[in-house]
């Protein structure tokens, strides 16, 4: 049975890029839960659905092949035959994506496909970064931490990865979608026993090394080391 790391944080906080180094360093599994919301998000939407109706998205929810891995050097997503790596990540599937996620019944579906990905993982430990993974999916995961950053400096990190797109415009619809789903999930405040790291004045190697120090001391104190 894996170990569950379980890492939350808002939009642009650094969440994947920093999971996928602290998985690969440490031979960790890692699971990209808000792939699978934004694979159902694309599921509805191919339907021809819309995704603020929640019936449609139960209805699409209840026909939904999700293949998504835990190696973090294959970060491929289907749904059934249709590889959607690169799909999901289209603005089109970002500002659709909240209204999926917030669908109670959504959300319990894709937290049992979550622990039960983590309860038959081929590793000692798997990496689980989201929204909800420190308070909802695994609040009694020996290692929780809340990574986060300054709003304008997520926006900015986000921006600079799309090129061709307006900054200004993209910083508006991270901090949207941080509102919409801050609304059905806390994850701008930390838990009690979550431990935060703010990366607002860290660079990218510092935070891995950062979120590394917080997994090296908890697990210590969990194993007795
Ligand atoms: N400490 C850091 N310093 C500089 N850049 C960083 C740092 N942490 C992350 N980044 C960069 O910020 C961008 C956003 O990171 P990432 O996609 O991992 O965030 P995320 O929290 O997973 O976002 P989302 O929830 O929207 O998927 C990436 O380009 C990443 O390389
Ligand atoms: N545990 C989670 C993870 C994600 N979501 C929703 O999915 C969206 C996409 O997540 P990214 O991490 O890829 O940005 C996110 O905006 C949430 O709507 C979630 O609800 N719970």
């Amino acid at each position: 049975m894996s170990e569950f790391i379980a890492i939350d944080g808002p939009a642009g906080s650094g969440k994947s890029s920093v999971s996928k180094a602290v998985a690969r360093s440490r031979g960790f599994g890692y699971l990209d839960t808000g792939a699978a919301y934004r694979a159902l998000a694309w599921h509805v939407l191919d339907r021809g659905a819309e995704t603020d109706d929640a019936d449609a998205v139960l209805a699409a929810a209840s026909d939904f092949d999700l293949r998504l891995g835990l190696d973090p050097d294959d970060r491929t997503v289907a749904v059934g035959e249709s590889d959607i790596t690169t799909a999901i990540r289209d603005p089109r599937v970002s500002d659709a994506v909240s209204g999926v996620a917030r669908v109670p019944a959504v959300r319990e579906q894709v937290n049992i496909f979550f622990r039960s990905l983590v309860a038959t993982a081929p590793y000692p430990a798997v990496v689980v970064e989201g929204r909800d993974i420190t308070t909802v999916v695994a609040p009694d995961a020996p290692v929780r931490i809340l990574l986060t950053a300054a709003p304008e400096v997520r926006a900015a990190r986000r921006a600079g990865e799309l090129t061709g797109e307006n900054a200004a415009v993209v910083a508006e619809a991270l901090h949207k979608r941080d509102a919409s789903d801050s609304a059905v999930v806390d994850f701008l405040n930390a838990a009690e026993g979550v431990e935060v790291v703010d990366s607002t004045e860290l660079d990218f190697p510092q935070t891995i090394d950062a979120v590394l120090a917080v997994i090296e001391r908890k697990q210590g104190a969990e194993h007795g080391r």
